[in-house]
This record gives structure tokens, sequence and C-alpha cells, in this order.
């Protein structure tokens, strides 16, 4: 087993991951907790709810099981399971446990930050997207108008990332996963990022998958330990989410995984970088990567002005005014404020390239 520590602002919190770790999960748990609350998904739930809660003796232990998928990150859910942990009798010294992705870390995360003013929470990341999920502390809920616009900085005590658990993960959301590890390699670490262009996700074994998680892990806490209420340097780890996070909220939420935004997000930041600093990111190796690895590209029936209205929701922007990160060259991330219309024609020229590109 491997363990990272991160040091937030509140306290200093381990990430452990390795290959069956959910089964240490009391042994590796900081103190004892009377009464625990695991929340999880319908599907993680079928899976893992059982070991997790079989490895937890001498405390009351209940659970919460929400609809999987970006849906469940709502007010309702939130509202839901807030009820559940008052049935339950959940009080301040109690613990919650979000079993699951970064649908369930991000809800649950948002529970333990409010429920009683905060109570302790454990992640137990079972996506490889939830490798950048679960730490850093942004927990969430979504609003009709725009991703995590309802949330709080609140970390975990701990990360426990059984790795094992991604032997049952559907290829699509490999592939929402490694979109987040290519936009850290891209911001951090060239290295990693031709040795994902070489991978092709159907035949990715987990020891090769370990070492890109703990890599991305490691580019996370770096950012968010110098930065973890995003005043700064930590908006970096939104590049591709301006146009991602506009694109999976106007397609609704649940259409394309988080991930599939971001990575045409990722592909559009690119590509403007490479516009303004005239420089060449290999955006064209990019855009072969994805499409080998069929990320979903067509954009041809999505509204380019609703996009930008979208934008503007962005936590980013300031005084309606955009802010993208861009990459002024490799592994060095900037943050630009851009001109509606420069925006709208750099958009435009985006998708008529990927038609384009798809046309040959
Ligand atoms: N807080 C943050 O810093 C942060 C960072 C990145 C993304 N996010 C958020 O994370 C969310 C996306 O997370 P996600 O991609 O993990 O999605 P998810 O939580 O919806 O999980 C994806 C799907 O995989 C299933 N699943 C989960 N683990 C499984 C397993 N081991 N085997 C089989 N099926 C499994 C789930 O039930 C679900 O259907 C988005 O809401 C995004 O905004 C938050
Ligand atoms: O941790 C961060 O900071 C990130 O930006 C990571 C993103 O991958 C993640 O999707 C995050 O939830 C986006 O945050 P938001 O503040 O733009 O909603
Ligand atoms: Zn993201």
């Amino acid at each position: 087993m491997d363990s990272i520590l991160i040091h937030a602002n509140t306290h200093t919190y381990p990430v452990y991951i390795g290959e069956n770790i959910r089964f240490q999960l009391q042994e590796l748990l900081p103190k004892s907790y009377d009464s625990i609350l695991i929340i999880t998904d319908d599907h993680v739930a079928r899976l893992y709810l059982d070991d997790l809660s079989n490895s937890l003796e001498g405390s009351s232990v209940h659970t919460a099981i929400i609809p999987a998928g970006e849906q469940s990150k709502s007010i309702h859910s939130f509202y839901e399971l807030h009820s559940q942990a008052i049935r339950y009798g959940l009080d301040r010294s109690s613990l919650i446990i979000a079993l699951g992705g970064g649908v369930v870390g991000d809800v649950a995360g948002f529970v333990a930050a409010t429920y009683m003013r905060g109570i302790d929470f454990v992640q137990v990341p079972t996506t490889v997207l939830a490798h950048d999920s679960s730490v850093g502390g942004k927990v969430a809920i979504n609003h009709e108008s725009g991703k995590n616009l309802i949330g709080n900085f609140y970390s975990p005590i701990m990360v426990l990332y059984d790795v094992s658990t991604l032997h049952t993960l559907p290829l699509k959301e490999l592939r929402s996963g490694y979109a987040e590890i290519m936009k850290e390699a891209f911001l951090a670490d060239e290295k990693l990022l031709w040795d994902v262009m070489e991978l092709d996700l159907t035949h990715n074994d987990n020891y090769e998958r370990i070492r890109h998680l703990e890599k991305g892990i490691q580019i996370k806490a770096n950012t968010v330990e110098q930065d973890e209420k995003e005043a700064g340097k930590r908006k970096f780890l939104n590049l591709g989410h301006t146009l991602g996070h506009a694109i999976e909220a106007e397609l609704g939420y649940g259409s394309i995984t988080h991930g599939e935004a971001v990575a045409i997000g990722l592909l559009f930041a690119i590509d403007v970088s490479e516009k303004e600093y005239a420089i060449n990111l290999h955006a064209d190796k990019l855009f072969t990567w994805l499409t080998n690895n069929h990320y979903p590209l067509n954009m041809d029936n999505v509204c380019i002005e609703a996009l930008l209205k979208r934008m503007k929701m962005d936590k980013k922007a300031t005084n309606q005014r955009i802010q993208m990160v861009l990459l002024e060259e490799m592994s060095k991330p900037v943050l630009i404020e851009i001109e509606d219309t420069t925006l709208r024609s750099y958009i435009e020229s985006f998708f008529a390239k990927l038609q384009n590109w798809y046309g040959h």
C-alpha cells in the first residue's frame, strides 16, 4: 500500500492507495466512531457496500443509497441525505463515509460539511476520475444553471483508494477519469502526457494505471496545498472545465460524463493556447488519442450562444467576464480573460475544426 499525505488548511490527511485495502478500513481509521453513515450509489452498493460495512466493527453502521449518476448531485439528494442522517441519529461525533465515484464524494462530502455544521468524513473512491475528486476538499452539488454552484471546501480525514475496485469500472468511466489525468499531465508532467498518449484504454493494466493515478494525485496535492481555497494557482486545475462544465450543463447532467466533457474542453483549451501563443502543444495528437479511445467529440447540435451564457456562470468569471486557463507553453498554465466576441470566434472555429477532423 502506498500513501500520500495532504496538508490541508485545517488538518493533514492520508491518501492510501492499494489493492483490496477496502477490507482494512477499520484499522486505518484514525479513531473509532459510535455511529457511521456510509453513503453510496445503487451501482456501487451492489458491488462493494457489504465489503465495507462488514469491515467495520464496534460501530452502528447505517447506509444511504442514492441513484447512480450526475443527477444525484442535487438539492433533493442533499436534503434527503440530511433527513436520513437525522433519522439515524448521527451527532457531531459521527462519521460519514463516501463510497463511490465523484458524484457520491461531492454530495456526501457536502452533507458532511453541513450536517450539524460539519462532521468527519472519509472518501473511499471507486472510479479513476475520483483520484481527482476525493483529494483537495471541493464538495458540491449542481444547480440547473451550472455545475457545483452550491458547495464548500471541506477536506476528508482520510482517503482510502482501493484500486481493485477499478476492475469493475465500465470503459466509458475509465475514459472519463483519464480525461482528468490528461489535464494534469498537460499542466505539470510532460512525461506522463506522452505515456498516456501511448495508451489504448481497452488494454490498460492496473499496474500502469496505479502509476498514472499516483502521479495525478501528486500533481493535485502539490497544487491544493499551495492554494486550497482557489485564490490563484488552484484555478489551473480547471484547465478544460470552462467549456467542459458549460457542455455538461447544456447537454443535461448525465448526458455525457464529466470527464468526456472535460476532454472536449481540454482539446479546446489546447487549441486556443496554440493560437494565442503561436506554439505547438500537439492538439492534433490529443485529438487522435481521443478519437482512438472513442471519446464523444461531436458538437454539431450544440448552441454556441447557450454555451457562452453558461460560461459566464463559471466560478472563475468575474463580473460576467470569462476567464480561461490556457498553456503559454507545455506545463506552464496561465489564467486569461477572454472577450465574448473573441471566445465566440474561437468556439466557432474549434467546432468547425472538429467537423473537419472528423471528415478526414
Ligand atoms: N470535487 C472535485 O475536486 C471534483 C473533481 C473532479 C470531478 N468532480 C465531480 O465528480 C463527478 C464525476 O465523478 P465520476 O466520474 O466518478 O462519476 P460517478 O460518481 O457518477 O461514477 C460513474 C459511474 O460509475 C459507477 N461506478 C463507480 N465506481 C464503480 C466501480 N468500481 N465499478 C463499477 N461501476 C462503478 C457509478 O455508479 C456511476 O454509474 C462530477 O460530478 C464532477 O463534477 C469533482
Ligand atoms: O480541484 C479543483 O480545483 C478542480 O478544478 C478539479 C476539477 O477536475 C473538478 O471538476 C472541480 O470540481 C471543478 O471545480 P469547480 O470549482 O470549477 O466547480
Ligand atoms: Zn473535473
